[in-house]
């Protein structure tokens, strides 16, 4: 909704002692047109919204320098009530991983309401360009009591033929490493997407759900039909620390033991090359933002239930006046999603992928009226059509380096959609209640 810029956004924060993660999983539960419309879950702590009291209408070109000065510009207008005034609002938001090659547009919202649940304690946040019309509880009932507790009805699905087949992208990671051995560049990743088609609209909020049981370790997101569980951690800032969890370097769970795959992966020279390259990337980045930077020497091994990386977590501190959102800006792309060098990798993506990727691989996250929050790299996830709710494009892409074999890649795509597809599958063919309070792990 457009407001004049100088109109006055209310904002209301209602504490709810009692309440604990599990309404805000509830949410999900509602119907694939329940008004859920931002997720954002990580081991016992998520939020979940709906509705867009404001939203960022950015101009062609604009990114995350606009996004920030539009969110500056909205906190200056915030006039908060409630019983506890100076909760922080949030924003959700998603970014394209390349402006200049994709119809998608950028995405940054007020939404109308969140049931956060964070650090042990729940709030539900309001927001409205006018006075509240009704009290908090009475949001909260009508919330809650339209959670769809009834048997849904199961959703079919068919995967459909993609431009560019497993083969056919074997060959373009082909053509990838043989521009890296003539010394064009040292990385590219190169991704693919696989079209899954439901015969009635997808149960995207169970599927959020369904993702955050199986993947609690990793940061499950829904922003405007964006939805997965990214495992890697752009950038977060948390009242002046920020942090970092870079990944590049994978290996797919398969009969050997955790410890067996992790030696293996922890010495490959070919995945310690690749995550070399992302590391470089994200410190250099933050670099002139930050102080007292901590880059740990060696990556240690992330296991998740379908795939092990190898992953470095970075730590520093920056100011007070550099929101986090200046810090996305500074670090999207890193080299975990598009190579080295940056504008010959970002070169060869659009060359050779065969495809928009969307806000795939681009940061996805929440940003506050304090300036904290975390942006996740928008992996493991899939793009809900705008047009078709029945139809969600899945993506997975793979650093490539000059020692890379293109059937191993297609290997390692195939487990990095693991997530995707088979918490589709589950949320489609619920019928009950899905098992919640999973824990980090
Ligand atoms: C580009 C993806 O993963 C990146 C993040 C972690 C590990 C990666 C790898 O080992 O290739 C990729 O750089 C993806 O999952 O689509």
């Amino acid at each position: 909704m457009l407001v004049h810029s100088s109109a006055p956004v209310f904002v209301r924060s209602t504490l709810l002692p009692g309440t604990g993660i599990d309404a805000v999983l509830d949410l999900l539960r509602r119907g694939p047109a329940g008004g859920v419309d931002f997720g954002w879950l990580h081991g016992e702590d998520g939020a979940v919204g709906g509705g867009a009291a404001v939203r960022w209408e950015p101009r062609p070109g604009e990114g995350t320098g606009a996004a920030a000065s539009w969110w500056d510009g909205v906190c200056a207008r915030l006039e908060h009530t409630g019983d506890s005034a100076g909760h922080a609002s949030l924003a959700f938001g998603s970014f394209p991983f390349d402006p200049g090659h994709t119809r998608a547009a950028p995405v940054l919202v007020l939404p109308e309401w969140v049931l956060v649940h964070r650090h042990g304690g729940t709030v539900l946040l309001e927001a409205s360009t006018r006075p509240f019309p009704v009290p908090a509880t009475a949001r909260l009932d009508a919330l809650l009591g339209a959670v769809d507790q009834a048997p849904q009805e199961p959703v079919g699905l068919h995967e459909e033929h993609e431009a560019l087949d497993a083969e056919q992208w074997a060959e373009r990671v082909a053509r990838g490493v043989k521009r890296i051995l003539v010394g064009d560049l040292d990385k590219v990743v190169l991704a693919r997407q696989v079209t899954v088609r439901g015969d009635r609209p997808l149960p995207v909020g169970r599927l959020a759900r369904r993702l955050h049981a199986s993947y609690p370790r990793c940061w499950t997101f829904l922003v405007d039909g964006l939805v997965g569980a990214s495992p890697e951690m752009l950038v977060r800032r948390e009242e002046g620390l920020v942090t970092s969890r870079v990944l590049a370097g994978t290996i797919g769970v398969s009969g050997a033991t955790p410890e067996t795959l992790g030696a293996a992966l922890a010495s490959s020279s070919k995945d310690l090359l690749e995550h070399e390259y992302a590391v470089a990337s994200v410190a250099s980045a933050l670099a002139p933002y930050c102080d007292g930077m901590n880059v740990p020497s060696a990556p240690y091994v992330l296991e998740l239930p379908n795939v092990l990386h190898l992953a470095t977590e970075i730590t520093a501190a920056t100011s007070p006046m550099t929101s986090v959102l200046e810090l996305v800006g500074a670090l999207h792309p890193s080299a975990a999603v598009c190579g080295t060098p940056t504008p010959t990798a970002r070169r060869l993506i659009a060359e050779l992928e065969s495809m928009d990727r969307g806000r795939y691989s681009g940061p996805v996250g929440w940003v506050d009226s304090t300036g904290d929050g975390a942006w996740a790299i928008a992996l493991r996830c899939g793009q809900v059509d705008p047009d078709d709710s029945r139809v969600v494009r899945l993506f997975a892409g793979c650093g490539i380096v000059a020692d890379s074999d293109p059937d191993a890649e297609v290997a390692e795509s195939e487990a990095k959609l693991v997530p995707m597809r088979t918490a589709l599958a589950e949320a489609s063919a619920a019928t009950g209640r899905v098992a919640s309070g999973t824990g980090a792990r």
